[in-house]
């Protein structure tokens, strides 16, 4: 679903959100491909390693996405239902605000973006770099930005998924039930469709193969050792070329232990609050 069918007002079918679920498939497999031209690096992840003249105390990460989040809350982007900042207190827009139609009554604004970005650092990006500093700081942190924000609006997607939900006929008593009765559990069992989900995990191993294998080699074997050679490579440190790699199996398990657990947590606290609005 693009962006302007929500100031357009049209409150999307489960359908439209599904299909924007599987397009940002492609923009978070492929961000994770850009990251994984760079080592590890993990300097750039930890508080105090770098001395900002300002007299910042944290990461180079987390300076860097509060130095992004500010121009971009300046210009309205956490305005939008379907965008969620990691960094608390930005400055307000320098824009009038646009009038988002009411799709969602989120009145929490629920923002599950600090357990993201644990996963992020400490799991993705160890699993998708080689390991080693190549001092390539901005350029790694830059691509952390990209995945961390496209993570963010998938799995803050949970929210119109469970709004379509909610409002389906079918289920609609059946939620409001759960709800007043606080039952989390029942929630997560009524909104999860493990057809679905099967379906995506076998959709994401496929793209991952071809997104991720070097196309240029016309060998077949080039994929069945599970590293996919992406065509791209990262300059070392010392100038050496990195052969760079996406795991197909990294990338289904992010969503199967990660991505979806942490959508289907987001539908439950949206639910869950659903009739305070
Ligand atoms: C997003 C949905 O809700 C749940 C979460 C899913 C996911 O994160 O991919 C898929 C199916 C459901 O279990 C959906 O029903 O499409």
């Amino acid at each position: 679903m693009s962006r302007n069918l929500l100031i357009l007002g049209a409150a999307p079918s489960l359908g439209e959100l599904r299909d924007t679920l599987i397009r940002l498939e492609d923009t978070i497999i492929f961000a994770l491909i850009e990251r994984s031209q760079f080592r590890h690096n993990r300097d750039i992840y930890e508080a105090d390693k770098m001395h900002f003249k300002d007299g910042y105390r944290g990461s180079f990460l987390t300076w860097f996405l509060k130095e992004v989040e500010c121009v971009h809350a300046r210009v309205r982007r956490y305005q939008s239902p379907d965008e969620y900042p990691f960094t608390n207190n930005l400055p307000d827009p320098v824009l009038p605000p646009l009038e988002y139609p009411p799709v969602l009554v989120d009145p929490a604004r629920i923002n599950i973006n600090d357990e993201i970005f644990d996963v992020y650092v400490n799991t993705v990006v160890p699993g998708i770099t080689a390991d080693g500093d190549d001092n390539n700081y901005g350029s790694s942190a830059t691509r952390d930005i990209e995945c961390l924000q496209a993570l963010s609006r998938r799995i803050h997607y949970g929210k119109f998924v469970a709004e379509s939900k909610f409002q389906d006929p079918a289920t609609h008593d059946e939620y409001v039930r759960h709800i007043k009765a606080g039952d989390r559990a029942k929630l997560m069992e009524l909104l999860t469709n493990t057809r679905v989900e099967e379906q995506l995990l076998r959709r994401l191993k496929a793209k991952a193969l071809i997104y991720g294998q070097d196309l240029s080699s016309a060998c077949p074997d080039s994929v069945g050792n599970g590293l996919l050679p992406v065509s791209a490579a990262g300059e070392s440190g010392a100038g050496e070329r990195v052969k760079t790699r996406v795991d197909y199996d990294l990338v289904v398990s992010l969503y199967r232990d990660y991505v979806i657990p942490l959508t289907k947590e987001v539908e439950v606290e949206y639910l869950i609050r659903r009739l305070d609005g």
